[in-house]
Parts: C-alpha cells; sequence; structure tokens
C-alpha cells in the first residue's frame, strides 16, 4: 500500500475510531434513559393497581358489612352506618340501597329516585358485579363506577385509581381484564389502549416510553412521550463519556501506531517481504589471471511498487536488526535458485555467492534451507558459496559449527569484506573459511599514497600464509587490476568487469565471447574456486 493511501487509511479509521463508540456510546445512554424512564413508569402503573385494589377492596368490604346488617336497610342507622362506610374510604363516594328500581336511600340519605336499569359489565365474585360507567342521579359529576353486592351498591370514582402524582405528560390507564378500560389520566391515544385491551406482543408498537404492568384482573399503564426521554439521555451520556473517551483514545493511537509502524522502514520491508519485491543482480566474479567469469556475487536489491529500487545498504541493516533478514536471506536463495538454476546446472564450473548475516550464520538454519532448496535443482552445493562479514562471525563456536555443516555439505565458504572488521590470524585461525574478500576500501588505496596503502599486503601475505583464496572487491581500475594480479591475488570483481547485472545480463556476460574462454575449456579444476571441502 502507498505511503499516502496509508495516511488516508489511518485518517479514515481514526475518524471512524472515535465516531462509532461515540454513536454507540450515546445509543447505550439512549437505552439507559429509555429503561430509566420504564422503571420510573413501572412504579406508576404499580401505584396505580395498588389504589384500585385497595378501592376494590374497600368498597368490597363495606358491601359485605351492609348486606350482614339485619337492620331496615334505609333506617337512620344504617344510612349512618352507610355514610361512616363512605367517608372512611378514600375511595367510595357513595353507598346506596335499591329497592325495586328505586334508590331507596344512600349514605346521603334517602332519596326515592329512580335507579334505573344498570347492565353490569363483570363480575368479581359470584355475587358481587361490577358496572363500568354509571350516571349517578344526584350528578356527583363524573361517570362512577359501580360495585354491586345483592341491594346494595358502591360508587367510585375511577378516576381515583389514575389521579396519581405524575407529571403533565404522563398518561396513565387501567384496565380490567373482563371490563375494559376503566380510567384514564391525561387522555392516552388509542395505540397506547391497546396495550391494555388487545395482545401486547401483537399491538402496533406507540411512539411513547411506557410501562404495562399487570396483577390479578387489573392492567395499568404508564406512558410518556420520548421527548420526557432527552433529559435523563444527557445525564447517562455524561456518565458512560469517561470510559468511552477512554476507548477511543485506545483505538486511535492503536491505528496510529500500527499505521506509523506500517510507514516505518521495518514495516515497508514487512510488505515488501509480504509482496515478494526483493530480487537479485549478480556481479561477475574474475579470475584475474585471464579475465575469465567464474561466478557472481547475489547482491540483493528492492524494486519498490512505485518502481523506485532500493540499494542493499538501505534496507539490509535494518532487516537484520528486526529480525527480518531470516525472511530476505530466505527469498534470496529461492530467487537465486530460480534465476540461475538453468545456468548453474548447465555450467557446473560457475558459482553464486550469496551473502549471509550474523543471524543466518549463528543459527546455521540456512544450512538446512540451502540443502532442502537444492533438491532436484541439477545445482551441486559446491555452486553456491557462502559469504559473510567477520562481524557476522563474531561467535565464533557458532560460525564454526556453521561453517563445518557448510563444508559438509560441499560449499564453500568466504569473508566478506575482510580487513574492515576484527580479523586477526587468531580469529581466522578459529574458523575453518575457505576465501577472503578484500573489502574495497583497501583496493582503493591502491596506487595512492593513503595511510592504509599499506594494509593490503599485510592482508595479502596473511592470506598465502593460511592458504586462503582471495577476492579483491571493488576494482575499478587498470592499476588496481594489475597491481593484484602481480601480488598474487585470484580472483576480482569490480565496475571494471561489471556492474551488479540482471540475470538475463549476467548469463549474456558469461557467454560473451570477448576474452572469454569457452565455457567447455572452463573447467573447474583450472579455477581458482577448485578450492573447497
Ligand atoms: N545479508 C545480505 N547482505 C547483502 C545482500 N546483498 C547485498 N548485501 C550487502 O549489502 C551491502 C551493499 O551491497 P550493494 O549495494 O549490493 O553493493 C555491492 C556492489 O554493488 C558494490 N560494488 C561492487 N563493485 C564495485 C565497484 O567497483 N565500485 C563500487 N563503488 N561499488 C562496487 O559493492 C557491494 C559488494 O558488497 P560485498 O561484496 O558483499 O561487500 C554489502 O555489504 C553487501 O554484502 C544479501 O542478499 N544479503
Amino acid at each position: 500500500m502507498k505511503r499516502h493511501h496509508i495516511i488516508q487509511l489511518t485518517v479514515v479509521l481514526s475518524i471512524a475510531g472515535a465516531v462509532i463508540p461515540l454513536a454507540i456510546t450515546a445509543l447505550l445512554a439512549w437505552n439507559l434513559a429509555v429503561r430509566h424512564k420504564e422503571d420510573e413508569l413501572a412504579v406508576l402503573a404499580a401505584r396505580v393497581l395498588e389504589r384500585a385494589e385497595i378501592a376494590m377492596a374497600q368498597a368490597e368490604g363495606a358491601l359485605s358489612a351492609m348486606a350482614q346488617r339485619t337492620a331496615d336497610p334505609c333506617s337512620a342507622d344504617n344510612i349512618e352506618e352507610m355514610r361512616r362506610l363512605t367517608i372512611r374510604s378514600r375511595a367510595i363516594e357513595e353507598i346506596g340501597y335499591i329497592e325495586e328500581g328505586v334508590l331507596a336511600c344512600t349514605s346521603w340519605g334517602s332519596t326515592g329516585s329512580e335507579y334505573g336499569t344498570v347492565a353490569s359489565d363483570f363480575r368479581i365474585s359470584n355475587d358481587m358485579s361490577v358496572s363500568i360507567r354509571v350516571e349517578p342521579n344526584d350528578a356527583l359529576g363524573t361517570p362512577m363506577m359501580a360495585l354491586r353486592l345483592q341491594r346494595y351498591y358502591a360508587l367510585i370514582d375511577p378516576g381515583h385509581f389514575t389521579d396519581v402524582l405524575a407529571a403533565p405528560t404522563i398518561r396513565v390507564a387501567l384496565a380490567h381484564n373482563e371490563g375494559g378500560v376503566l380510567a384514564t389520566n391525561n387522555a392516552p391515544g388509542p395505540d397506547l389502549l391497546a396495550l391494555l385491551t388487545s395482545d401486547r406482543t401483537t399491538a402496533p408498537q406507540p411512539p411513547d416510553v411506557y410501562a404495562v404492568l399487570t396483577r390479578g384482573a387489573f392492567t395499568a399503564l404508564a406512558a410518556a412521550p420520548r421527548s420526557d426521554v432527552s433529559s435523563t439521555l444527557r445525564r447517562e451520556f455524561l456518565l458512560l463519556l469517561p470510559p468511552a473517551a477512554v476507548i477511543v483514545t485506545v483505538i486511535i493511537l492503536a491505528v496510529i501506531a500500527t499505521s506509523r509502524r506500517r510507514l516505518s522502514p521495518t514495516g515497508e520491508i514487512a510488505s515488501g517481504l509480504h509482496r515478494r519485491e526483493f530480487f537479485v543482480r549478480y556481479q561477475p566474479i574474475i579470475r584475474l589471471e585471464d579475465e575469465v567469469c567464474l561466478g557472481a556475487e547475489a547482491l540483493v536489491r528492492w524494486r519498490r511498487r512505485d518502481g523506485t529500487e532500493v540499494p542493499a545498504d538501505q534496507f539490509v541493516p535494518i532487516a537484520e536488526r528486526s529480525g527480518q533478514i531470516r525472511e530476505l536471506t530466505d527469498q534470496v536463495i529461492d530467487r537465486v535458485l530460480v534465476d540461475m538454476a538453468d545456468t548453474l546446472a548447465k555450467r557446473p564450473d560457475i558459482h553464486v555467492a550469496i551473502n549471509f548475516s550474523a543471524d543466518d550464520m549463528d543459527s546455521g538454519r540456512i544450512i538446512t534451507k540451502l540443502e532442502n532448496a537444492l533438491k532436484g535443482t541439477g545445482i551441486q552445493p559446491q555452486q553456491i558459496w557462502l559469504e559473510a562479514t567477520e562481524r557476522s562471525l563474531m561467535h565464533v563456536d557458532r560460525a564454526r559449527a556453521t561453517i563445518i555443516a557448510a563444508h559438509e555439505r560441499g560449499h564453500s565458504v568466504a569473508i566478506d569484506d575482510f580487513g574492515t572488521g576484527y580479523s586477526s590470524l587468531q580469529y581466522l585461525q578459529q574458523l575453518p573459511v575457505d576465501a577472503i574478500k578484500i573489502d574495497k576500501t583497501f583496493v582503493d588505496t591502491i596506487g595512492t599514497d593513503a595511510a592504509t596503502s599499506i594494509v593490503i599486503p599485510h592482508i595479502i601475505e596473511m592470506a598465502k600464509t593460511l592458504n586462503l583464496v582471495m577476492v579483491a572487491e571493488g576494482i575499478e581500475n587498470a592499476e588496481q587490476l594489475a597491481y593484484l594480479r602481480a601480488a598474487g591475488v585470484q580472483g576480482g570483481q569490480g565496475y571494471l568487469f561489471a556492474r551488479p547485472l540482471d540475470p538475463g545480463d549476467f548469463v549474456a556476460y558469461l557467454n560473451r565471447p570477448r576474452g572469454a574462454v569457452a565455457p567447455e575449456a572452463t573447467q573447474p579444476e583450472t579455477s581458482f574456486l577448485s578450492i573447497g571441502p
């Protein structure tokens, strides 16, 4: 993914990382606010039910008490008792006695007025019936509910059930299972009343927040408009905001950290490895004696998606530090075998030197990797050289074990950049390497009066003493070539011969007619590379 795409994605994910948790928080706050409102409404509905139950119980009790009296129903004593029961009960408005359709007396005295035919709407028990809407003759105002036992009746104002202390926006209703809606307060609409009378699960959901409670034969409803919820919503949202802010911060930090990682060199190398953007160029290695090409050094390159080519020294050290060098080495080995399988199989006199890092040399895992990779390719292990810098061989014991294992399989091993590291005679004696590659910095001093120009004769002497093959790096001019050839350095590479080449160009270079010995004539025994285990 390109840099600006990663930055765009980071911005989008950061915004989403902030918006989504805040939206979820708002939704959660809304649900909590609704839940709290529903709880408040349930308390109101419970109060309505309680009032209804108490009122009914009081009316039933009063009627039973009156029915048990033996005195003349409309005697002064009986009327006094009716009045006493009416006054003692908050719910009962009136108790009366009916005789042959005539209201003989009530708690307020004798009347003699017509009672009329009042149909009963439902029965509480076998002998107690209820009429929901009774218009009392003495016009107490609102329609009343009448409970009747034998000839006694008690009038209850149903408004008393629903007349609970609540905000004006709160709508309340009470229904009896058999009698339907008994009382309402603040005029609940038909959609709310439907919740009392029909199946609540199938009834259309009203826009209001509501609570419906059923106890015994009564069902009570309390409802509030959604706008009432907003007052508690703010409080709930502010309560949830601190944890939401923490989540948002964590998400944004994680997004930024991930994109920084992806934008970091390590992240970019990881993407490059994932997309296998690394490829190999081959710098010819020349036998100085007759300038015959005997092989090549594999030098990794990175072609980014935008087409830019990154040189090895800009990413190899990073890959070494980040532990990505293993994957990189593996991809280089695979690439070399793909690029060179045909050429190496046809030309057993040719070798390719692959660079390995400290991690590769310490772990020794490359030996197995090479062994597996070479299987069935027709390439001889002798044709793959291992190159490692002196710094890569610092853990002498582990490096020696890897070198020995390489020898056992037929590979040769060269110390790269010789002279720039910790090279000492003792150190070299401990490592059974086959060749040294004299670093370019020393080759550069040939023919100059640089202070380091005196080093190269010593390196050459030391290598000869230890019977090591020498390959000089970075030969750029004829003077350097002449000096090295005269000093007995067997091999060399550098821009004087060729720059690192693409595989096809290297094969063409290898087969070039100019000054080259015919491939058939270039037999391994004539090569300085015929050394080895
Ligand atoms: N672990 C691995 N290390 C690798 C691998 N491929 C390369 N490397 C190491 O990276 C360092 C830089 O290498 P590179 O940029 O490829 O440079 C090499 C040559 O291009 C350059 N060269 C060769 N001849 C000349 C010359 O005449 N003049 C001149 N100015 N430069 C020249 O030198 C580098 C050769 O390096 P080496 O022989 O290995 O020292 C370098 O340390 C590589 O080792 C890899 O796959 N794995």
